[in-house]
């Protein structure tokens, strides 16, 4: 049963977070926080998202506060550093908030810098960190993506090369090319209508997941059992949520039985302020706990009345998309 708008919005808060580094192109990050009788959730689909990819981050935030986490495997999540498109000089200070980290996942093909800029900070990453992934988020062409990759493995292997290209026939080509970097989907399947639609194609060796887009952390847990039938292991990654949107991200890949991989839930250290204080990561973990708001932030980083309003008109607008 999904809750009414007034049961949604009573006992929610808007929030403005502000950002250490600017990641995806913002330097804050507003989400919305919701209190049910389970405890909290977030909803926070990025400003550009229409109202029906919205909804599902909605169904999320619903799950969360409503009905609770799912029955967990493990009670420690293996985390990687989340590195965003900044200088290689900027890199040791990133890396220097992640405790005990063996994996990091480096951003790149950042419009308006060069390969030349990738590789730099490829390279000033694996100085610290001795497995190193990257996204380039859709940013590159085929023959972009087989030059770069191909540079960024002269130094050293790539764990995999997360969504090189936009198109699930991109991705195609691009495993066809270079057989020996395994490629990650991720766009290709938070975004899309059929999530397995990149899997049958053969685009993808691994597949990143993230409860907001997906519906919620058992719609999450479902996909990677379906994924898991083609032998498609999954990464469970954050959608830069704060720590209450963390604490489901966390949940779910403390529920999946198998994770071979670290997962992208360490960027809580990418916000100047986040609305609790959580654990930092102890030898490249962290725990999956539930989370509740600190008051006091919760006044400190409220956004301001304008924004409140917009949000508040986003949650009728996604709540009558779920119906
Ligand atoms: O996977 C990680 O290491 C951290 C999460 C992360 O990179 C992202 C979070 C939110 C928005 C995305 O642009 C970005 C991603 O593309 O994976
Ligand atoms: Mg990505």
């Amino acid at each position: 049963m999904t809750p009414t708008v007034d049961e949604i919005l009573d006992g929610s808060h808007v929030l403005s977070l502000p950002m250490r580094t600017k990641f995806r192109g913002i330097t804050t990050r507003e989400v919305m926080l919701i209190r049910g009788p389970a405890g909290w959730g977030e909803f926070s689909p990025f400003v550009e998202y229409d109202d029906q990819e919205s909804s599902a981050w909605l169904r999320s935030a619903i799950e969360a506060a409503w009905d609770g986490p799912p029955e967990p495997y493990r009670q420690r999540v293996r985390v990687n550093a989340t590195v965003p498109a900044v200088a290689a000089e900027d890199v040791p200070a990133i890396l220097a908030r992640y405790s005990g980290v063996d994996t990091a996942k480096v951003k790149v093909a950042e419009k308006g810098q060069s390969l030349a800029d990738d590789v730099a900070r490829v390279r000033a990453v694996r100085a610290l960190v001795p497995r190193v992934r990257v996204d380039a988020n859709g940013g590159w062409t085929v023959d972009q993506a087989v030059e770069a990759l191909s540079r960024l493995r002269e130094d050293g292997e790539l764990e995999y090369a997360e969504q090189p290209c936009a198109t699930v026939p991109e991705l195609v080509e691009v495993r066809r090319r270079l057989p020996g970097v395994r490629i990650a989907a991720d766009e290709s399947i938070r975004r899309a209508e059929d999530p397995l639609r990149v899997v049958r194609a053969g685009g993808a060796d691994v597949a990143v997941l993230k409860v907001a887009p997906l519906g919620g952390m058992r719609a999450l847990l479902e996909l990677a059992g379906e994924l898991g039938d083609y032998g498609v292991p999954v990464v469970v990654s954050s959608a830069l949520d704060s720590a209450v949107g963390m604490a489901s991200g966390l949940a779910a890949a403390a529920a999946i039985p198998r994770l071979e991989f670290a997962c992208g839930l360490g960027t809580g250290s990418l916000f100047e302020a986040d609305v609790a204080d959580t654990p930092g990561s102890v030898d490249g973990t962290l725990p999956a706990v539930s989370v509740e708001p600190d008051p006091e932030r919760l006044r400190a980083l409220a956004a301001p009345e304008d924004r409140r309003r917009w949000w508040h008109d986003r949650v009728r607008r996604c709540h009558g998309v779920l119906g």
